[in-house]
C-alpha cells in the first residue's frame, strides 16, 4: 500500500496574519486521514512542526533583515520542516505538507530538492511568490519561496538545509496567476517560465492547461511537487486565506487538474497551504482542501 506522511506546517511567520498556523489543523478536522485511508492510502500523521520561535501575538511582523518580516523565525521553521520533509522521502512515503503560509515551501523544497536530479514544481496560486526583498512590496516572505528555491534573494533563504539552487526555472510551471508584481513578471519573462494566468485558463480551459503542464515537465524532470495554494481557488469558493484575489478558479476545475496530475504518475510530493480558519465561514477553505487532495490521491466523481 503506497505510505503517505501528513506532515503539519504550522506557520505564519511568512506573512502577518495570525491564524494561518491552525490550518494543518482545521484540515485534520475536515476530515483529511479518514478521507485518503478511503482511497487506500496508508496515512502516517506525523504532527505539527512549528520550530523553535514562539508565535509573537503582540507584535507578529518585525522587519529583522531589511523588508524581510520574520526572518529569523521562517528561516529556523524551514529548517525543521526540511529535515522532516527529506525523512519522508527517504523512508519511501509521499510527503503531503500541510500549512500554514507559503513560506513553507522553502523548506519543503529544500527537503525534497536532493533526492531528485531534476525536480518540477508547479505552482498552482493568484500569485508567482517570485519576490525577492528588492522586488516584494510587503516584505512578507510567503511571496519569495519560489525566487528562494529558484537561487534568487538573501543567501541564508536560498542556501537552507542544503547549498544552492532548489529547482531550475525551466522546471516551474505556474498555473492560476492573476496578481503578479512587476519583479515577478520580469522574472518570469526573464527566465522563461512556462506561466498560465487566469486569462490563459478561461481561454484554453483547465484541462488543455494542465496537461500542457504535465507534457512540459514529464520528460525533463525525474520528480514533480506540486505546491498548492488555496488563494488559487476564487475567494468564493475558498474564502479563509489572507491574500484572496477575486477572478480565481472553481473546485470543479481543481478537482480535474487534480485528476489529471493523478493520471500522469508524476507528482511526487505536495504541499497545500494558506488555510487561515480564523478568516474561514465554517472551516469550508479546509474542507475543498481535504477535497482537493482527495482528488490528487484519485478520487473520481461516480454516481
Ligand atoms: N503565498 C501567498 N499568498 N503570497 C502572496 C504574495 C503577495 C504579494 N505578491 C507579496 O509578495 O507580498
Ligand atoms: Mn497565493
Ligand atoms: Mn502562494
Amino acid at each position: 500500500m503506497k505510505k503517505l506522511d501528513i506532515i503539519g506546517a504550522s506557520t505564519s511567520f511568512g506573512q502577518p496574519k495570525l491564524g494561518v498556523d491552525l490550518g494543518p489543523d482545521a484540515i485534520r478536522y475536515a476530515g483529511l486521514s479518514k478521507t485518503l485511508s478511503d482511497l487506500g492510502y496508508d496515512i502516517n500523521d506525523k504532527g505539527n512542526i512549528s520550530g523553535d520561535f514562539k508565535v509573537d501575538v503582540a507584535g507578529h511582523s518585525k522587519k529583522e533583515e531589511s523588508n524581510l518580516l520574520n526572518f529569523e523565525g521562517v528561516l529556523n521553521f524551514n529548517e525543521h520542516l526540511a529535515k522532516s520533509v527529506d525523512e519522508s522521502i527517504t523512508a519511501g512515503h509521499f510527503p503531503l505538507v500541510l500549512g500554514g503560509d507559503h513560506s513553507l515551501a522553502i523548506g519543503s523544497l529544500a527537503g525534497i530538492s536532493s533526492h531528485y536530479e531534476n525536480l518540477g514544481v508547479i505552482w498552482y496560486d493568484a500569485h508567482g511568490d517570485l519576490n525577492d526583498s528588492h522586488t516584494s512590496p510587503s516584505g512578507n516572505i510567503h511571496g519569495m519561496p519560489l525566487a528562494a528555491s529558484c537561487g534568487v534573494g538573501h543567501e541564508r533563504m536560498v542556501n537552507l538545509y542544503n547549498d544552492g539552487v532548489k529547482v531550475k526555472p525551466e522546471n516551474v510551471v505556474l498555473v492560476g496567476m492573476r496578481d503578479l508584481d512587476e519583479g515577478e513578471k520580469k522574472y518570469i519573462k526573464d527566465n522563461n517560465i512556462l506561466t498560465f494566468t487566469m486569462v490563459d485558463i478561461r481561454e484554453k480551459g483547465i484541462k488543455a492547461v494542465m496537461e500542457e503542464a504535465v507534457s512540459y515537465l514529464k520528460d525533463k524532470t525525474d520528480g514533480i511537487h506540486l505546491s498548492l495554494d488555496v488563494d488559487a481557488l476564487d475567494p468564493v469558493e475558498t474564502p479563509g486565506t489572507g491574500t484572496p484575489v477575486d477572478g480565481g478558479l472553481s473546485l470543479s476545475e481543481t478537482q480535474l487538474a487534480m485528476r489529471i496530475l493523478n493520471k500522469s504518475e508524476r507528482i511526487t510530493s505536495m504541499d497545500l497551504v494558506e488555510v487561515n480558519p480564523l478568516l474561514d465561514e465554517k472551516n469550508k477553505t479546509a474542507e475543498k482542501a481535504v477535497e482537493i487532495a482527495a482528488h490528487l490521491f484519485g478520487k473520481v466523481q461516480r454516481y
